[in-house]
């Protein structure tokens, strides 16, 4: 049985008045990743469930989570998969799908129980769904990159785009990772939001002692959130989501909500911060 918890979507006038614990209990997630266990977080932003499987030698299957009050997961709902660790099994439908480091399996809405094995750290995405599409492995030369920033502003990156209407089709969940190049610490800033998508980032790959300040609220009304390596948070509709890092570092980011239009942000512009 999966471990699980639920997050409940708060507005942005409740959150102001929050203060740093309280504003970790709703958005950030921690003690992921851990061996042997499937853990998964039933946000009610979008109805976002993420989460994790680390097999660790003995194989873990996701086949029922009472939250979505379904007979099984994804009897309505789409998956992602991406692996963080070693090469690991992903097992659907009667296929065994081999995730190396960095590939990202989409599982289609109805395609029954999943069972994770192997060396993987598994990092899972699920959004509901309305129809099905092909179980897809995708890898890395399949996927689509748009190089963004420059040296100068600290910001060199590449977003890899894994769920993308381009590359894989889904119902609503959109996911790829963004990684910096060396000495290049800042996502997306400036900053943006769209109401209409939620959003979902997993820090990783980072040095143990390496910390970001994820940048999160209103544009009029920021806050932050510090994130150790492999902790996701959760950011709401109305949020941005930017940060900095005392490293590089990479992050999965994740979306569902209205559309599944990668560029339809709102950018926020910088004297608009506060
Ligand atoms: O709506 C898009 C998301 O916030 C991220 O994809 C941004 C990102 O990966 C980046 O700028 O590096
Ligand atoms: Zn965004």
């Amino acid at each position: 049985m999966p471990v699980t918890q639920t997050r409940y979507a708060i507005d942005p006038a409740t959150a102001k008045t929050l203060d740093t614990g309280q504003l970790r209990d709703h958005f950030h997630v921690g003690g992921l990743f851990a061996a042997g266990q499937i853990k998964l977080v039933y946000s009610h932003y979008d109805r976002l469930i993420l989460g994790s499987a680390v097999p660790a030698g003995a194989a873990l299957t996701l086949d029922h989570m009472a939250e979505t009050g379904t007979a099984n997961f994804l009897e309505r709902r789409e998956m992602a998969v991406l692996n963080i660790g070693e090469t690991g099994t992903v097992s659907v439908d009667g296929a065994d799908h081999s995730l190396d480091n960095g590939e990202v399996l989409y599982i289609g809405m109805g395609a029954g129980a999943v069972t994770f094995s192997g060396a993987g750290r598994f990092y899972i995405l699920s959004a509901p769904a309305h129809q099905t599409y092909p179980t897809t492995l995708i890898k890395l030369s399949d996927a689509r990159r748009v190089e963004m920033g420059a040296k100068e502003t600290a910001n060199e990156r590449v977003i890899i785009q894994f769920l993308h209407p381009d590359v894989c089709q889904s119902c609503q969940l959109l996911m790829g990772y963004t990684q910096f190049a060396e000495g290049s610490v800042w996502n997306t800033m400036p900053a943006h939001v769209h109401d209409r998508r939620m959003e979902a980032y997993l820090y990783f790959g980072m040095p143990e002692d390496s910390r970001v300040f994820h940048l999160m609220g209103e544009p009029s009304e920021t806050r932050h959130i510090v994130m150790a390596n492999e902790e996701a948070v959760i950011s709401p509709p109305w949020s941005i989501h930017s940060g900095a890092g005392t490293s590089s570092y990479t992050f999965c980011w994740a979306m569902a909500g209205d559309n599944v239009d990668f560029t339809d942000m709102d950018m926020v512009p910088m004297g608009d911060l506060r």
